[in-house]
């Protein structure tokens, strides 16, 4: 089933004036080109028809040449022209790719992560291939919609002046080409739409397939993944096949249309000509412009798959980028002396659901001094890691209160907070980098020395050093060579290099072998500048806490 199939051509529409719009300047340049090459093409026709005259009249002179140089000029000009409107279409395919990687890194790590808990979030950032579609696409669009609408113009104007019946061509021509887009685009670009969400669907599947490639070893006697490729692959070719039904039919009512006009103008070229109302050279100049002219209008024509093409890709695009995002607007300015190092925390009547209705944290109420040790506790499902995501301000629709040394949460600006927090998820996942990246997260603040110190409690001073490029060793994507207890190390370590006010705990770590686990224990229980908040069910840990919540009764209160 597809996705979304609910834009319309005028939001569509908007959307890419929007796009052209941020490119105004360059493509104030292709239009200025596009003029110029169209009036310099005319030059082609009326040369020719100035040489017929000239031919006829029997003069072999000077000017003779002089018109041919001035056509032959005119054709290399309009070729000049073209590449000069080819460079400003590269820029503008270069600032797109830019602008989209940028648009793309900034808004990922600000999405609201409840807008997309229905995602497989890096599935849905697949829509940033559509980057190519749009990059070819538009530049197309730039080229061929231009030089195609002012060809036709002038040709238009051009041939009026031979005799007012061009006129009524040129009528019948624009109403013909606006027809066949308003009649066709709406399912154009939904079949186009759902043409693209199949795609998706499809390399998402072929994605998990290779997600879970041990599975499904095991499983491809059953056929499953087969099955489910059978039946989105359908999907596509019905929704491509429907696609392909607009265009055929755009063309089909094309070529009908060119080969009526052609022979009514040929007819009426020809009893002009014999009714002495043109002369020859006209009649062969006005035959070119013509011709010209019907090609214009087939670039238009068939330049609508690329419309529908650049309109899906900018839906596709905007699936990710206008995914809400953290809040901005309602926070204060907050300053170092408000966020000192250690925080006082206070929780009242704080409620959380995921889904209407379905409350995941009910009514809860603590608090939680600077540098105080907090255990979590609770049955399965009773929500211990959401009041970890809520504490961290990852999702804001909550209920009740929470302050932060007497500040709402809401009002603390999202990133200001979160570099004060430091938050070790089990299922948190190494990235594609250096073993350094992965510790410091980019902070360049933290320096060789603490990285080693921190490294060596944890126990992964000698297993990093012992690599080649030692820190700068690049780990394998989501870090599959690395056993489980190596992954929790560099998660707990990334926790603690980042020195924050509040560290966040969802057990895990505990698996670590001893003695670092006593070392990373000792360093959680008598460390008083930061906080700790610890989801755990280890009854040594628990003696050694401050504080219990125990989510299993504190909610059913
Ligand atoms: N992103 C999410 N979207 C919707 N429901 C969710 C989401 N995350 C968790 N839940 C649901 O919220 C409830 C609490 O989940 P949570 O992971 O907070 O519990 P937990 O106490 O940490 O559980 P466990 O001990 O099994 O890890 C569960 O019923 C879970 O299915």
């Amino acid at each position: 089933m597809a996705e979304s199939t609910s834009v319309s051509v005028k939001s569509a529409t908007k959307k890419l004036l929007q796009l052209v719009n941020l490119e105004r300047k360059e493509v104030s340049y292709i239009y200025f080109f596009a003029a110029l090459g169209g009036i310099i093409q005319l030059s082609l026709p009326l040369g020719i028809q100035a040489i017929i005259g000239l031919l006829f009249g029997g003069i072999l002179s000077a000017s003779l040449i002089v018109l041919i140089c001035f056509v032959v000029l005119g054709v290399m000009l309009a070729g000049i022209l073209q590449v000069m409107q080819m460079r400003v279409s590269e820029r503008i395919q270069q600032r797109i790719f830019a602008r989209l990687t940028f648009a793309y890194a900034y808004r990922i790590p600000k999405i609201d992560l409840l807008s997309v808990d229905n995602y497989y979030l890096p599935e849905l950032v697949n829509r940033f291939f559509d980057t190519a579609s749009l990059q070819k696409g538009l530049s197309k669009l730039l080229l061929d919609i231009p030089a195609a609408s002012i060809q036709i113009l002038f040709g238009l104007i051009l041939l009026s002046f031979y005799h007012p019946i061009f006129i009524v061509f040129g009528i019948v021509l624009l109403a013909v080409v606006l027809i066949i887009f308003y009649l066709t685009s709406p399912k154009g670009l939904r079949s186009s739409i759902e043409e693209s969400d199949y795609k998706y669907q499809v390399a998402h599947w072929l994605e998990e397939i290779s997600r879970a490639v041990k599975t499904f070893k095991f499983s491809q006697n059953f056929g499953l993944h087969l099955k489910k490729t059978d039946k989105l692959t359908a999907g596509y070719l019905d929704a491509r096949t429907e696609h392909f039904n607009v265009l055929i039919l755009q063309y089909r009512v094309l070529i009908a249309f060119k080969v009526t006009i052609t022979a009514a103008m040929l007819i009426i070229g020809s009893l002009l000509l014999i009714r002495q109302q043109i002369n020859l050279g006209q009649f062969v100049a006005a035959e070119i412009i013509i011709i010209g002219t019907l090609s214009s209008v087939e670039k238009l024509i068939v330049s609508l798959e690329t419309v529908y093409d650049v309109m899906t890709s900018i839906e596709k695009l905007d699936k990710v980028l206008q995914k809400p995002h953290d809040p901005e607007s309602s926070k204060l300015s907050i300053t170092d002396a408000d966020m000192s190092q250690s925080v006082d925390i206070s929780v009242a009547n704080l409620s959380f659901a995921y889904q209407e209705g379905k409350q995941v944290i009910n009514n809860l109420s603590f608090a939680v001094k600077p540098g105080e040790k907090v255990c979590i506790r609770g049955t399965e499902g009773s929500g211990k890691t959401t009041l970890l995501r809520v504490l961290a301000g990852l999702y804001g629709s909550y209920k009740g209160q929470i302050l932060v040394n007497g500040v709402p949460l809401q009002n603390l600006p999202a990133e200001q907070w979160r570099s004060k927090v430091a938050v070790y998820f089990a299922r948190e996942e190494l990235f594609s980098g250096t073993f350094w990246d992965n510790l410091t997260l980019g902070n360049e603040k933290i320096g060789i020395s603490s990285v080693i110190e921190v490294c060596n409690l944890v126990g992964l001073a000698d297993y990093i050093s012992s690599r080649e490029q030692g820190y700068q060793s690049i780990l394998d994507p989501l870090g599959q060579k690395l056993s489980d207890t190596a992954v929790q190390k560099i998660l707990i370590a990334r926790c603690m290099l980042a020195k924050p006010s509040l560290l966040l705990l969802e057990s895990g770590w505990q698996n670590i072998e001893e003695p670092y686990r006593r070392l990373i224990t000792e360093k959680l229980m008598n460390d008083r500048t930061f906080t700790v908040m610890a989801i755990t069910d280890n009854p040594e840990f628990i003696k050694r806490c401050d504080k219990v919540i125990d989510l299993s009764t504190t909610q059913k209160a």
